[in-house]
């Protein structure tokens, strides 16, 4: 069976806000969720009865405090991303915009901030980014992708943030049949753990389509291309 095998997707959104003039680029620090601890640019589910360009709209607004005229906000491209042994893939309908309106500010998710081109910090986004971001960057969009994330080993996965929980914890009878390591960890007032910042997928490959449809495309369940809305 291909683990990459898809039988159904959820359709995302991501919005890159750019100036042009002083070449920078809007990431938010995601604190929370899916991609926690990454920067990124806004976006997320598409909500049922909204156009993936109207969810991207919506989650601009909520996540970085800013609006865009719809016309002013221009299909990038898709990105579908793939992971191991997990048969729903992420459709992500990539928006780019130069202008906006309102006052950025930051939300319970999201804490935005500028970023210049040359110093986009690629070591904490998501693994895909610095394949495809440069070339949005350098305008050679629309971009059609497949990205494929492979589950890590455990110990790599492990190699990550150390965050402090300081609930305390309720002491664990000595005559359990807990390992010998947990119920010692448990009898303190607080311990720590670990979380992937990255994650537990590794990205394994990706493929651009490489003879760009005139106009946008869908990449159907099946990886053969549709036509969609914008
Ligand atoms: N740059 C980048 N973005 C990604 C990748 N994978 C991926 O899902 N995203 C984006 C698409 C979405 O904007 C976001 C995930 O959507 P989400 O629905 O989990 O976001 P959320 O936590 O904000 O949830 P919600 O607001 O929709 O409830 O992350 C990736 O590999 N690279």
């Amino acid at each position: 069976m291909d683990p990459f095998h898809l039988t159904a997707k959820k359709v995302l959104t991501l919005v890159m806000v750019m100036d042009k003039d002083q070449q920078k680029i809007l990431l938010g620090y995601k604190k929370r969720g899916f991609g926690a601890h990454l920067w990124n640019g806004f976006g997320g589910k598409v909500e049922p009865g909204e156009t993936p360009k109207e969810g991207a709209l919506r989650e601009l607004e909520e996540e970085a405090g800013i609006t865009v005229k719809p016309e002013k906000l221009y299909k990038a491209g898709i990105l579908l991303f793939l992971f191991e042994n997990d048969p729903v893939g992420l459709e992500t309908h990539v928006y780019k915009a130069f202008e906006h309106e309102g006052q950025i500010r930051e939300c319970d998710e999201m804490r935005p901030q500028w970023f210049n081109f040359a110093d986009i910090p690629f070591d904490q986004m998501w693994e895909d980014d610095r394949v495809w971001l440069p070339k949005l960057l350098q305008g050679q969009d629309p971009l059609f992708g497949k990205m494929y994330f492979k589950r890590k080993p455990l110990d790599e996965s492990v190699e990550t943030e150390t965050i402090a929980v300081t609930a305390p914890v309720t002491p664990v009878p000595s005559a359990t049949s807990f390992p010998v390591n947990v119920s010692t960890t448990m009898t303190s007032t607080s311990f720590t753990t670990t979380q992937p910042i990255n994650g537990p997928f590794a990205m394994s490959d990706y493929k651009f389509e490489q003879n760009l449809p005139a106009v946008p495309r869908e990449i159907a369940l099946d990886g053969t291309i549709a036509s969609f809305e914008n």
